[in-house]
């Protein structure tokens, strides 16, 4: 596969023959494209328009990340009644913390590698999505972890924005769902140009979608300028729609819109994040096929020695999750307050027990090498 300068970026294009292995990459790993080749579909079709009422899509908007605890359980649920249920939820999702010796004594005498999500993980979920800092003794732990093992962030975010947010060059990154992976660095070769050796191992399934989701994102910018408290985000392979400090009357509104936009945008769909809807490209590739492809990059797949561990807090963690438990290929770890079923095996509660799983991992890392 080459690398190609496409936009401001370069991309892997594949001019290999189908079947042969690519930089490493087995082809099961690539993404597969629900529709035909891009430049012959036409980007938009005529709009049907039905009523969001109609979807259940604002059931799914009204269960996404309760701001508050008796949202999660109901009114009639004291905050005892809450301990206890949570208690009980965690006998089926321990608490990674109390799991760990566990988790080491399953790790020992193989090769970790770690994958943790942004917002809600290792920053604490808050109003504005530009204000999402993680604190500086989180920052200081992935530092050190990324000492003794593979660190790598996957996000919903573009990668460009999390990185920044993260501010550690010693990990992997991957924004947009993991549509925009920076892999690995590779030695460059005679036919590796300066902007390529500048770029790294950069991986982007989905840059084909960039002009539609560009024109996707301007109009949603446009359609809810009127709504208070919208919020659309660019996050390059992928748009958000905030719905967090908008008025929960106008949701139907905003749901409606999105919902509008997506009958002409037949390979955009939609997903549901914590108070967010996200537009992306109708793509067999999500935060799951991310941690395949890097742990294949980094020549850890396949093998029987190493213990891929991801920490996540939300709906599209459940796909890496759900990958690291088929085959028993590692453990998933799910951030939650509250109960909720998943595909994790173990649990935190929030971003600071997350940054204690952290630090104990690097203590055991650093006494058992
Ligand atoms: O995969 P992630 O790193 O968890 O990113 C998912 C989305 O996270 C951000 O939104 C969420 O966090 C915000 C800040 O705490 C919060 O205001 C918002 O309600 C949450 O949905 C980010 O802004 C999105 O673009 C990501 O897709």
């Amino acid at each position: 596969m080459d690398l190609k300068a496409n936009h401001s970026a370069p991309v892997l294009t594949d001019p290999t023959p189908i079947n042969k292995p690519r930089l490493g990459i087995h082809d099961s790993l690539l993404p597969v494209f629900s529709q035909g080749p891009f430049v012959t579909i036409p980007w938009k079709k005529p709009g049907v328009f039905d009523d969001v009422r109609a979807t259940n899509w604002l059931d799914a908007m009204k269960s996404s990340s309760p701001r508050n605890i008796t949202k999660y359980y109901g009114t009639d649920f004291s905050s005892n009644d809450a301990d206890a249920a949570y208690r009980d939820w965690m006998l089926k999702y321990p608490s990674a913390l109390t799991a760990f010796e566990q988790i080491a004594n399953n790790a020992s005498g193989k090769r970790i590698a770690l994958f943790l999500d942004y917002d809600g993980t290792l920053s604490p979920i808050v109003d504005n999505p530009d204000h999402a800092f993680m604190s500086n003794a989180m920052r200081a732990a992935v530092r050190n972890i990324a000492k003794y093992i593979p660190t790598a962030i996957i996000s919903g975010r573009s990668r460009e924005k999390v990185r920044k947010f993260v501010g550690l060059k010693e990990l992997y990154y991957a924004g947009s769902h993991g549509m925009d992976i920076m892999g690995p660095f590779r030695p460059p070769t005679d036919h590796t140009t300066n902007e390529e050796v500048k770029e790294g191992n950069l991986y982007q399934p989905a840059s084909e979608f960039l002009p539609m989701i560009n024109e996707v994102f301007v109009t949603l910018v446009e359609l809810t300028k009127n709504i208070e408290g919208a919020k659309v985000e660019n996050n390059k392979f992928c748009v958000s729609v905030h719905y967090r400090n908008v008025d929960e009357k106008s949701w139907t509104t905003v749901a409606q819109l999105v919902q509008d936009i997506l009958k002409h945008y037949t390979r955009l769909r939609l997903t549901h994040g914590r108070m967010v809807l996200e537009v992306r490209p109708v793509l067999k590739w999500d935060k799951g096929k991310a941690v395949e492809f890097l742990l294949e990059s980094l020549g850890l797949s396949n093998c029987d020695d190493v213990v891929p561990i991801y920490v996540g807090d939300d709906r599209t963690d459940e796909d890496a999750f759900k990958f690291l438990r088929e085959d028993g290929r590692g453990y998933g770890i799910l951030v939650s307050p509250a109960p909720k079923e998943s595909n994790a095996y173990y649990s935190l509660r929030d971003p600071s027990e997350v940054m204690e799983f952290i630090n104990l991992l690097a203590m055991y890392k650093k006494s058992v090498p």
